[in-house]
């Protein structure tokens, strides 16, 4: 049976995913940290000791207003690295208009797994990767500008996806809304909300396989 390994930010992620797995053999959970840095190097030094049919990056996220609402799932038809580039007084630069390569990630072969995603509170679509948690209005208008289709903003799918990209190992980002992105309320993040639907997701992909 094919095999996946599960990154989480951090252990109360990771919880609410092995919730959702119960006895589920074919797969393995571990964390990637905190952040596009560390989610790349520690799901890179995963794959190179094992070599899962699919990486699935999975934790909470703040959806950008409109788009998600809190307690929904996302699911990531492309993993977008959202702030590292260049300003310019046009406007900000991405990785590939600086021409140093990708800034987005999507693999074809998680299509199946994410065609199980049916319920009414799932929305699939791009899913931002930044550095800084977005706490303003004003950035997340310019985020909202930048990339229009985005449904959510988290910190690790870009780094944990170009990882899987550069293993030759399927990819799959999937988030739970805790809160809505812009001016800065983390007392107002609803973690228990976000963490149930992120065992009932993951109820969803031990489906898929
Ligand atoms: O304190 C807790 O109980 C707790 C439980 C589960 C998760 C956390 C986290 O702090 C997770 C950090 C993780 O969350 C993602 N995230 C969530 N909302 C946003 C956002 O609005 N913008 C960017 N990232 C967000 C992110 O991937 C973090 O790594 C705490």
């Amino acid at each position: 049976m094919a095999s996946i390994l599960i990154m989480t930010a951090v252990e109360k992620e990771r919880e609410a995913v092995l919730k959702g797995l119960g006895d589920f053999p074919p797969a393995k959970t571990a964390l990637c940290g905190f952040g596009p840095v560390e989610s790349a190097v520690r799901a890179s030094a995963m794959l190179a000791s094992c070599k899962p049919d699919l990486l699935v990056n999975a934790g909470i996220a703040g959806a950008i207003p409109g788009r998600a609402a809190v307690g929904e799932t996302v699911i990531g038809e492309e993993s977008i690295l959202a702030d590292l580039g260049a300003e310019s007084p046009e406007g900000f630069l991405s990785v590939k208009d600086l021409g140093f390569g990708t800034d987005r990630w999507f693999s074809p072969e998680a299509g199946k797994v994410i065609s199980h995603y049916t319920r009414g509170n799932v929305h699939k679509g791009q899913i931002l990767t930044l550095s800084t948690v977005t706490g303003t209005e004003l950035t997340l208008e310019e985020l909202k500008k930048r990339y229009p289709h985005a449904l959510a903003e988290a910190m690790e799918g870009a780094g944990a996806a170009a990882a899987a990209a550069f293993h030759g190992v399927p990819f799959l980002e999937m988030r739970t809304i805790s809160n809505l992105a812009g001016p800065r309320d983390r007392g107002g993040w609803e973690l228990d909300k976000a963490l149930e639907a992120l065992t009932d997701s993951i109820r969803t992909l031990k489906e898929a396989f």
